[in-house]
């Protein structure tokens, strides 16, 4: 038997995936009280989790070290090629949006400049609206850029909406929503369909229990 090796997100889609994970059927008691440890072999052998930052999975996966990833929509979005996105795990639910000030204008005719993490959805988004903006890339709090005059609007994640009302901001277009997915390996799945194909099923039957609740 092969261990199948599976890389998950670490930080807001862990917990949720552990929680998925058990409830499917896979122990994940032996990750209970990690501390810093960031690789875990299940007794039994058959599984070794990774705990990896979100783009790294994508890479993870790509390269063949993990069979299996754990990754928001949002960042195969960024990165979608290179691996088969498998599974709608529908954990992490939260959504891409336009935002800005009160005072943002999105009819204006001038060019606008967006403040983003994410600049391929970004430039994709107002692409297929036919308007060509230019991209500030930033790395967090991307919320402060239209108040501080840097952007004219952002294109970021919104979940509960709390951080955009706490920095006077507005959604002005809903871009997709976002959830969590199972991404594989190409090779692994040729190598050990079964076993990735079994695990899959169990996910699957626990995701339509959870939707019946
Ligand atoms: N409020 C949220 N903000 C950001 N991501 C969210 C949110 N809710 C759910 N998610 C999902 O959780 C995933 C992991 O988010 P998390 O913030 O832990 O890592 P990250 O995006 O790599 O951020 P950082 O660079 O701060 O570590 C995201 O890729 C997204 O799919
Ligand atoms: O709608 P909410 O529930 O408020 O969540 C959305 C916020 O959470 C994320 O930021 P994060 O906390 O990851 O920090 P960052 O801005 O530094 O990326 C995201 O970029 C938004 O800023």
């Amino acid at each position: 038997m092969k261990t199948i090796t599976i890389a998950l997100t670490k930080g807001r889609l862990e917990q949720s995936a552990l929680t998925l994970f058990s409830a499917a059927g896979i122990d994940c008691s032996f990750m209970a009280d990690k501390k810093r440890k960031l690789i875990f072999l299940s007794p039994d052998g058959k599984y070794r989790f990774l705990l990896v930052k979100a783009a790294d999975v994508v890479t993870y996966v790509k390269h063949g070290v993990a069979d299996i990833g754990v990754v928001g929509k949002d960042v195969l979005l960024e990165h979608p090629y290179g691996y088969y996105e498998m599974l709608d795990l529908k954990i992490g639910k939260c959504r891409f949006c336009v935002a800005s000030t009160i005072d943002y204008d999105p009819t204006d005719y001038k060019r606008k400049i967006i403040a983003t993490k994410y600049p391929t959805i970004a430039s994709q988004h107002f692409q297929a609206k036919g308007e060509d903006v230019e991209l500030i890339k930033i790395e967090g709090s991307v919320e402060i850029a239209p108040v501080l005059g840097l952007a004219d609007a952002i294109v970021d994640i919104v979940e509960t909406g709390t951080t955009l009302v706490e920095n006077g901001l507005k959604i002005y277009e809903e871009i997709c929503p976002i959830s969590g997915r199972l991404i594989v390996n190409k090779a692994s799945l040729k190598r050990n369909k079964t076993s990735i194909l079994a695990l899959i099923k169990q996910l699957e039957v626990e995701i339509q229990r959870r939707l019946k609740r």
